[in-house]
């Protein structure tokens, strides 16, 4: 397999260079002003909620959809020059597969159209699709038909791979040989980006997490500064006794609170004030733990915030 050796310098052209990108729908404003820069061996990761731009966003990235306003750059070029010079793999979300052919016939299909292909047997064996290569693609199951589409999204050396929820329909194996590869991929220097819904995967595999919010970029950093920019903490304490809920529920800074039993768990914008409070209110908590957020909740967190400032 070949292997070129890349540049993986901030000062190098960027893999991909948003500036002030717009693209609306009608009246929906699908990207709002995006301007962004992703590096040559990073791996990134698109959150945002339903309908945040995301899709959007990889379509203006390889040039299927034309910006409203705004540049869209990929290695220095149009997002086609890069598509056609072979610089750019792609795994979409929804792509139909072509039907009636085999497994292996599609990825030949994709190998030969590459300007730069990998052997079509190292393409069948790193998708762990192998022992279906003879098998019809309108035959697969949901998961295979995945693997199959990040067999094409690798059918040649690319510098860049985008992958749109690449994971959804994979089980838990298939996922974490789906992630060891893309690991692979980013350590020989190639960009990797990818939008997902699962944010346990973005937090262990991505080294930058871009969060989009209406079309706009809400966060970009490493998953440790976006917990840290959500800014909230878990609190989570045992009481004796019956659980006075409205007392509970006039802590400040107090942003979410649930009872189990006798278990209390809050979130707070302020942990410190929440707690002087919590023993002003003469209860004793027991086994008081006070935690930082996983991405999950600092992501619910900052989109939260988001829509109540925006409302
Ligand atoms: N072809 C289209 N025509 C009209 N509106 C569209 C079109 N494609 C997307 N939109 C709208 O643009 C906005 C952004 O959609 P997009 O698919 O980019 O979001 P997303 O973050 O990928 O969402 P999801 O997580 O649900 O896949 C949404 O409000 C969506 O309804």
């Amino acid at each position: 397999m070949t292997t070129t050796t890349r540049t993986t310098t901030a000062t190098a052209t960027p893999a991909v260079a948003f500036e002030q990108v717009g693209k609306s729908y009608g009246d929906v404003r699908a990207v709002d002003g995006l301007t962004l820069a992703l590096h040559p061996g990073e791996t990134v990761a698109l959150l945002g909620p339903n309908g945040a731009g995301k899709s959007t966003t990889l379509d203006l990235l390889l040039g299927l959809r034309p910006p409203d306003t705004g540049t869209v750059r990929v290695f220095g070029g149009s997002p086609r020059e890069a598509i056609v010079a072979g610089r750019v793999g792609a795994m979409l979300q929804s792509g139909g597969l072509m039907e009636e052919v085999t497994v292996e016939e599609l990825v030949r299909l994709h190998c030969d159209l590459h300007p730069r292909p990998y052997p079509v047997r190292d393409v069948l064996a790193r998708a762990g699709i192998a022992q279906i290569a003879d098998r019809k693609v309108d035959k697969l199951s949901g998961g295979q038909a995945q693997r199959v589409r990040f067999a094409l999204a690798t059918a040649g050396d690319s510098d860049l791979i985008v992958l749109d929820e690449p994971t959804t329909g994979m089980d838990v194996s298939a996922r974490q040989s789906f992630w060891a590869t893309m690991r692979e991929q980013a350590d020989q220097g190639r960009t990797v980006l990818f939008a997902t819904h699962y944010l346990e995967e973005a937090d262990a595999v991505a080294d930058r997490v871009l969060v989009l919010h209406r079309g706009r970029l809400l966060a970009d950093g490493t998953a440790a500064e976006i917990k840290a920019k959500a800014g909230a903490r878990r609190i989570s304490f045992d009481l004796e006794g019956t659980i006075d809920e409205a007392a509970l529920r006039g802590l400040p800074f107090l942003t979410s609170l649930d009872v189990s039993g006798h278990t209390v768990r809050i979130q707070s914008a302020d942990a410190d004030a929440t707690v002087h409070a919590l023993y002003g209110l003469g209860v004793y908590p027991r086994n008081l733990e006070v935690a930082g957020l996983g991405l999950e909740q600092a992501f619910v967190a900052l989109t939260a915030a988001e829509e109540a400032k925006q409302s």
